[in-house]
């Protein structure tokens, strides 16, 4: 499996948001990581089809990303994703496995998996109401996962999360990455250690590193030798 990105660009009415990035990402982790305003929402939101690039190419084993086959491959969970509070966890699973399409009863099936997988079994019937930031999050990521995703995009899932929450995050992504490409973008460097198998570096709308993470013995600190000032200000390297 292969997701081919082709110097894709994005470019808004006063800011080229995405510059040319050229990316070929296999299963694994990517850690997206970037200052507030690199890209990082600009160039997910293209990967899944909601925004259309200005230039360049995406393609998933062959598939273009306007395809439906190439949506069937994908789960995103966005930035600032809606809960419906009213709902059960459960309920909300059954409701986002049907707009996937899913048939009842798989839907109920795969939904109950998934609760289990993040650790919301029991909170299954619960409304999402009373949840924690981190419960929801979980039921965010298991949302994404409904389909089989080959393709799973998270779009700064730990924002908002406290330390224990952080780390039992950071254990659910880590099991994904062994069958799916699992693009994650933070910027919160620690978020990453010790999961991401490569790590893409995001400035200012351009990949300016991308290399093995287990090449990265100090990642805070090679993160503040990228980007300086920038990093340190931005509040993002704190553990
Ligand atoms: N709809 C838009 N119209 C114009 N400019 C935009 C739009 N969306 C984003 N931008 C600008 O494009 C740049 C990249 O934004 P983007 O949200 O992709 O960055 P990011 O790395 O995800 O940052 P953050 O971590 O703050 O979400 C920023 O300068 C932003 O202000």
């Amino acid at each position: 499996m292969e997701l081919v990105i082709r110097a894709l660009s994005k470019q808004y009415p006063h800011k080229l948001a995405v510059d040319r990035v050229s990316l070929t990402l296999t299963p694994g982790i990517y850690g997206l990581l970037g200052a507030n305003g690199a890209g990082k929402t600009t160039l997910m939101r293209m990967l899944c089809g909601i925004l259309h690039p200005t230039g360049g190419e995406i393609s998933l084993d062959g598939l273009g990303v306007a395809q439906e086959e190439y949506r069937a491959c994908l789960g995103y969970l966005p930035q600032d994703f809606g809960y419906y509070p009213g709902f059960t966890g459960e309920e909300f699973l059954w409701y986002m496995g049907a707009l996937k399409g899913l048939p009842k009863a798989q839907a109920r099936r795969r939904a109950k998996e998934l609760l289990e997988l993040v650790g919301l079994s029991q909170a299954a019937k619960g409304k999402i109401k009373t949840y924690s930031g981190g419960m929801k999050q979980r039921l965010g990521i298991a949302q994404a996962l409904l389909g089989h995703p080959k393709l799973l995009v998270l779009d700064e899932p730990t924002a908002g999360l406290d330390p224990k929450e952080r780390v039992r995050f950071r254990g659910l992504i880590a099991s994904l990455g062994k069958q799916s490409i699992v693009l994650v973008s933070t910027h919160i460097v620690s978020d990453l250690a010790h999961i991401a198998d490569v790590i893409l570096l995001m400035k200012d709308g351009r990949i300016i590193h991308q290399g093995p993470a287990s090449e990265i013995a100090d990642l805070e600190g090679f993160y503040l030798e990228a980007f300086g000032e920038e990093g340190e200000h931005g509040g993002t390297v704190s553990l």
